[in-house]
């Protein structure tokens, strides 16, 4: 119903004249009515076909989308528009693009509960944590906003009075090609740094959520950036090719899996193209027993069972010094128990459902071939059925805590992207050092202990992007986020962001005669 009323009009009402159901929205009712592409400013139907998709609504299965995804016209087009924008756009001042990004900013922050339910409705996490994304998001744009007006290049002085300078100036036309986990962040994570430095970009969601996207695309021209500058097209596997392969395509930024990061990596190639991959992890949290316990089982649910287990950087390998094993264990598996799983639109709700059927039948494998490598379930890793009927065709499964785990069991070895804790005792720092590393993932790792020194000296030798100590899976926009290894390359958020939506130019300035060899 929400995008049933054309939100860029409904935005120039005032709030009081909204319909009720925008503000309050219950499981079961949405449906989507309008078109999910946005090009030069407006949502458009599609111009050519490569194939339709359903989204599905994973509390109840329903589905609420069923739509075209983008063939080779509607990928040009909206290149086309891109490239347009991108020239009004990239003459802009600094402070120019910084007072748009920030008044978007400001709308997604007023706009956050509407945000937020679209986001659970369609990817089943509890609005609870939908309502952090959106918090990540709309900070994204404000971090961004301030860089765009702050951004700047170095004098430097020569010989003779020459001197030097360098300018940082856009790519182009960004591409942005997004996973289904955090549909909403991750379309800010890439379009806030890509539009400050001045580029254009063209969204690609995933094909399971294509519609709290549009929400942001809408913003951004409410907020006044120019028609064309922000365009989605949706669609799979071959929309992304299209996409990536577009000569007028200057960068590709991708979350997703490996295998399809490879893929992109092969694609932009052959056009010389920057990339930057956000991919899978296997990440190991690391529990000394010197910790604080009532931190460590919290740092640990964190690292777990956010999205329903769906978190590329969560620290599955949970590796604990023999000393609080049995304590802790008792813990987490009694606070794993007491989540509450359900409608993901209620305010107490922890835990949705998964993304979908296939996904829920792929983690619920795990589990069993877990159990048939000698792991031991201590809670969950079975099929949830609310007692609500209309959840009874959702996917919903129970967190799952596993032991006896091995180090080459294949649910300590590969993503699961599910709610399955495997923990793993460990002895000392060395050993666990070696086993944490061992992995060709490097997205994330943690470690929980109140030593200083060694908290230090154990994430100095992590092979891994993102390092927590004391914490896990927090996502402040300031620090910068990506993977070692196979878990990819490049940033997101933070400073070093802007490096990888931007190019330098040197310019090198002679005040006296050539001097010449010829
Ligand atoms: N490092 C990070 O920040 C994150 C990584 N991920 C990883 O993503 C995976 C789950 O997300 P999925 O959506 O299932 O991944 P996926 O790799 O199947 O799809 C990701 C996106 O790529 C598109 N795509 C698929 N094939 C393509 C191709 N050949 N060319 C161009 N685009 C293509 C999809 O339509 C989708 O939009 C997990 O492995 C997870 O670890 C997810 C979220 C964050
Ligand atoms: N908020 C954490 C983002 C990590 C991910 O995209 O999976």
């Amino acid at each position: 119903m929400l995008l049933g009323y054309g939100l860029a009009a409904l935005a120039r009402l005032p709030r009081s004249l909204w319909p009720a159901s925008l503000a309050a929205m219950s499981t079961g009712t949405f449906v989507v009515s309008q078109p999910l592409n946005y090009r030069g400013g407006a949502r458009v139907d599609p111009a050519d076909s490569s194939g339709t998709e359903k989204a599905f609504e994973p509390a109840t299965g329903r589905v609420i989308a069923t739509f075209t995804c983008s063939g080779e016209k509607e990928v040009n087009l909206a290149v086309q528009d891109a490239k347009a924008a991108f020239k009004i756009w990239s003459q802009k001042s600094g402070m120019e693009r910084c007072r748009i990004l920030l008044e978007a900013a400001r709308i997604i922050r007023e706009r956050k509960d509407e945000i937020a339910t679209m986001e659970t409705i369609n990817n089943g996490k509890s609005i609870f944590e939908a309502r952090w994304d959106i918090d990540t998001s709309w900070q994204c744009l404000e971090y961004y906003a301030g860089l765009a007006g702050s951004m700047a290049g170095e004098y430097i002085q020569l010989p003779g009075g020459s001197f030097g300078y360098t300018r940082r100036e856009p790519l182009g036309v960004c591409v942005g090609i997004g996973a289904w986990n955090y549909p909403f962040q991750i379309a800010c994570w890439k379009s806030a740094p890509a539009l400050a430095c001045g580029n254009a970009m063209v969204f690609k969601p995933s094909p399971f959520t294509p519609a709290s996207v549009l929400l942001l695309a809408e913003i951004y021209t409410e907020a006044g950036v120019p028609p064309g500058l922000f365009n989605v097209v949706q669609g799979g596997a071959a929309t992304g090719q299209l996409l990536c392969q577009h000569p007028d395509v200057a960068k590709v930024s991708f979350t997703g899996s490996v295998p399809t990061g490879m893929k992109i990596m092969e694609m932009a190639a052959k056009g010389i193209k920057p990339v930057t991959l956000e991919l899978g992890g296997k990440s190991p949290l690391i529990i000394f027993s010197d910790c604080d316990l009532e931190n460590v089982v919290k740092g640990a649910m964190m690292a777990n069972f956010l999205t329903q287990g769906e978190v590329c950087c969560n620290g599955t390998r949970v590796f604990v010094q023999r000393e609080i094993l049995d304590e802790f264990t008792r813990e987490v598996v009694k606070r794993t128990q007491k989540i509450k799983i359900g409608d993901p639109l209620l305010e107490d709700t922890r835990m949705g459902p998964l993304i979908n059927r296939p996904h829920l039948e792929r983690v619920l494998g795990f589990v069993k071939l877990a159990k048939e490598q000698g792991a031991k379930v201590l809670c969950g890793g079975d099929i949830h059925v609310p007692e609500d009927p209309k959840l009874k065709d959702g996917y919903y499964m129970r967190p799952c805590v596993l032991t006896n785990c091995r180090d080459d069991m294949t649910c300590v070895k590969e993503e699961i992207f599910g709610p399955v804790m495997s923990i793993l005792p460990f002895d000392t720092e060395a050993e666990v050092l070696e086993r944490a590393n061992d992995t060709s993932f490097g997205l994330a790792a943690g470690v929980f202990t109140r030593d200083i020194q060694r908290a230090h000296r154990v994430v100095a030798k992590l092979q891994a992007g993102m390092c927590f100590i004391n914490n896990y899976n927090v996502s402040p926009v300031e620090l910068p986020f990506g993977g070692y290894k196979k878990s990819g390359f490049g940033r997101e958020n933070g400073r070093v962001a802007i490096e990888y939506y931007s190019q330098l130019k040197t310019v090198c300035v002679e005040m006296g005669d050539v001097e010449s060899v010829f």
